[in-house]
Formats: C-alpha cells, structure tokens, sequence
C-alpha cells in the first residue's frame, strides 16, 4: 500500500483526527492510537487498521515513552487545544528536536494562533468562522450546518491528511520533518474557495438559499416523489435540462425560461407536483441512463445495493457485519486495503506495540504494574 512503513502517533480525539488517522491506516500506514487510561471504552468511531496503547500522559513516565514512541515514528497527531501538548512537555520544539525527521501535525479549530486560539469550539463554530456557514441554509430560514461534515471532515481530517502527505514527500528530499498547523476554520474555508472565488461571477448575488447551487434554482433541487422518497436535480446545462423536461414530461414551449429568476417559484410548483406522481423507483427508472442529472436520494439502506455502487463495490462490510465507504480515491496499483477486524479496545496493543518499539518485558511490566501504561485486564502478567 502507499503508505506502508509509515509509523504515525495518533493521540486520541473526538472526531476530525480520528478520521485523519483512518485514511493514513486505510493507505497502509502503521497507526497506533494513544488513549487515556481508565477510561474503559473508546469513543472512536474511525479506528479501522489503528492499534491502541493505553497511556497515563499525566504521569512523568508515561511522557517519557510517548516522546520515545514519537522518536521512532514519522508522524505524529494531536487535536488538543493549543498549549495542551507544550503543557506535558510534548510540543514540536521538544519533539522535532529529539527526532528532526518528525511530522508534527496538529489539528485544532482555531489554529495556533490568533485570538480564538486557545477557544473550545465544534465544527459548528468552525463553519461559522470559515464564512461559509452563512451561505448555507434554504431561503428565508436560519443558516444550516450539513451534519459536521465540512469543517470537522473535509476542512479537518481530510486536509491535515494531505498536509502530513505533503509533508512525508518534501522530507524525501529534505530529510526534514516539520509542524503542520491544520486550523478547521481555514480547512473549510479552502474547502470553499470556489464559492470565494466565483463571487463575481453572479452566481451568488441574491440572498442564501435563493442562488444556482444553494437550492433556489428549481433544476437545482431535492423533490418529493410518491412514496415519500427524494430525487435529486442537477441539470444545470440547458442541454441536460432539456432532458430533465424531456423526463417529467413537460414541453419547454408551456414553461417560463430556465434562467427566468422570477420565474423559479413557478417552475418549482410545477416540478414538485411532477415528481409527487411517481415512486422514487418509478423516477429512476425514467431517468436512468440519460444526462437529465436526476438521481435517487439514496437511504444508507439502500446504497450498497444499488447497481451502479454494486459494480465498484463502493461499500465494505466489516467482521462485524457493519457497512462502511471503501477508502476513496482508488490507486491502481497500490489501492488501499481496509482491515476489516473489529476495532481495537483500549489498550488492546499496549503490550505488543512497546516490544515492537524495543520495550524489554521487565520494562513493559514495570509501566503496567504502575499505571503508567494499561492493557484490558491490567493485572495479567506478560
Ligand atoms: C459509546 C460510543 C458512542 C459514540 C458517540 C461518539 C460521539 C462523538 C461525537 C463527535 C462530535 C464531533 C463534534 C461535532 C466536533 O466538532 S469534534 C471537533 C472538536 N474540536 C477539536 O477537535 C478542536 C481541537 N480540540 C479542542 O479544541 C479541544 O480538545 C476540545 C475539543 C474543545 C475539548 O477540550 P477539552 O476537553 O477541554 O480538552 P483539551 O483542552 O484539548 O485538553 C485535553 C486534556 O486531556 C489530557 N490528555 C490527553 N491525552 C491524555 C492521556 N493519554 N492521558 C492523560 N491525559 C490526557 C491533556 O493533557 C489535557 O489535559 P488538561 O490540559 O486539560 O489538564
């Protein structure tokens, strides 16, 4: 896999570096995740691949063996507050001065700086910061956050992602490790640059919710069909939008114009009518195999089965019987290979990952007997 031999320290969190940590191990990158002590249950979610060692970081001894764990590692990720790692005496000055070749990826909302810095926040927040929050949301309706996908996902795990990435191949040619400082706030905000960046263009002149993409265009839409399901619409092009009339039935000549602004509650009513006259099955039928864009708004239920994600086997199930997405994007010789075993309990690798790190049993034995270090049933003797 692309990543194989890659060692990376993935110090336990909520949501964004859990899922960072997951695209490395899915790639094929030897992750081992740090958890807390005492704490019985994991509450991550996107553990595939990742190992667990159980460490006691408030006692001497247990920030004595992360930064050796960290001296033999490429990357290591921390989603604390700013200060919370240099508080332990495990910031990227120590660090990186211990092992220069280290990745020190640190993924906050805030970033390192700036007055929010040191703030609690959750991916809400960060959204709201990014600005892109206050584009979000349908007309006339307070702004809308999409789950916590943007910000804690796509501007969090995925981008601290590429910047370890980044950062594993420039040390291929500098021999350098060094910090990256993934802030949710401007993850998201990148996420978004089009939207920046098309400001000019008349694309989002009117309020939210009432643009092309922001669902006031009615071709640009979700619609109720029959049996209480969704399709979704996306024929933008006049040419694709053609076939979108052409699908529901309808002659252009009886309709306002597309792009008629005044027009969109007019088309809406006539569209949402059209497509509460037929199951959602029935709509896909229609429209299946033509570029109207109209596609059924699948259930998780659903997904896996429907042909189109059959043929790429786009979903896996794991040991356990749960689905999940296959790693995305596909390399063509090096694709990734998810590990399908349940995910690890606390501490379930503490023993086997510090022998790997060159722990003798006296040592191992020593840190378990005092807390330092814990494994499920603790008291069991090497
Ligand atoms: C039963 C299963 C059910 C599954 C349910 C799963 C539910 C999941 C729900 C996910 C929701 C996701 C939501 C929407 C999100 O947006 S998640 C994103 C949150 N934000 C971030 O990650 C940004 C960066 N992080 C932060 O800002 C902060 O960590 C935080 C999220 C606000 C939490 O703040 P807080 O709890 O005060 O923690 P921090 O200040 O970071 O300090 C962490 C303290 O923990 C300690 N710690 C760490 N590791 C160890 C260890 N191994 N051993 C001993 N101690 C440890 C640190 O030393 C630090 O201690 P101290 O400095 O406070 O004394």
């Amino acid at each position: 896999m692309a990543l194989a031999g890659v060692r990376v320290i993935e110090l336990a969190g909520l949501a964004p570096a859990p899922f960072c940590g997951m695209i490395l191990a899915d790639f094929g990158a030897k992750v081992i995740r740090v958890d807390r002590t005492k704490v019985g249950v994991s509450l991550d979610r996107q553990a595939r691949g990742k190992r667990s060692v159980a460490i006691n970081l408030k006692s001497a001894a247990g920030v004595a063996l992360l930064r050796k764990l960290c001296l033999q590692s490429d990357v290591v990720l921390e989603p604390y507050r700013r200060g919370v790692m240099e508080k332990l005496g495990l910031g990227p000055n120590e660090l990186l001065k211990e092992n220069p070749r280290l990745i020190y990826a640190r993924l906050t909302g805030y970033g390192q700086t700036g007055s929010y810095a040191a703030a609690a926040g959750h991916d809400i927040n960060y959204l709201a910061m990014s600005g892109l929050l206050s584009r979000l949301g349908r007309s006339g309706e307070e702004p809308y956050a999409p789950l916590n996908l943007l910000a804690d996902f796509a501007g969090g795990g995925l981008t601290c992602a590429m910047g370890i990435l980044l950062a594993l191949l420039e040390r291929t040619r500098s021999g350098k490790g060094q910090v990256i400082d993934a802030s949710m706030v401007e993850g998201a905000a990148y996420t978004g640059s089009f939207v920046w960046k098309s400001q000019g263009t008349g694309l989002w002149g009117r309020p939210r919710g009432q643009n092309l993409l922001d669902s006031g265009a009615p071709f640009y839409d979700t619609y109720r069909t029959s049996d209480g399901r969704h399709m979704a619409v996306g024929a933008l092009e006049p040419q694709f939008y053609a076939q979108l009339l052409h699908g529901l039935e309808l002659a252009e000549a009886d309709l306002p114009a597309q792009m008629s602004v005044s027009d969109w509650p007019e088309l809406r009513r006539v569209f949402t009518e059209r497509f509460a006259s037929k199951t959602q099955a029935e709509w896909s039928e229609v429209f299946d195999g033509t570029d109207a864009c109209v596609t059924p708004v699948l259930s998780f239920d659903d997904v896996s089965s429907h042909p189109h994600n059959r043929d790429r086997g786009s979903f896996l199930r794991d040991r356990d019987g749960q689905e999940s997405p296959r790693p995305a994007p596909l390399l063509c010789r090096t694709p990734a290979r998810p590990c399908l075993a349940p995910d690890p309990a606390v501490g379930e690798h503490t023993v086997q990952v510090l022998q790997e790190y060159g722990f003798t049993a006296a040592e191992i034995e020593q840190m378990l007997a005092a807390g330092v270090v814990e494994r499920p049933g603790v008291a069991s003797k090497l």
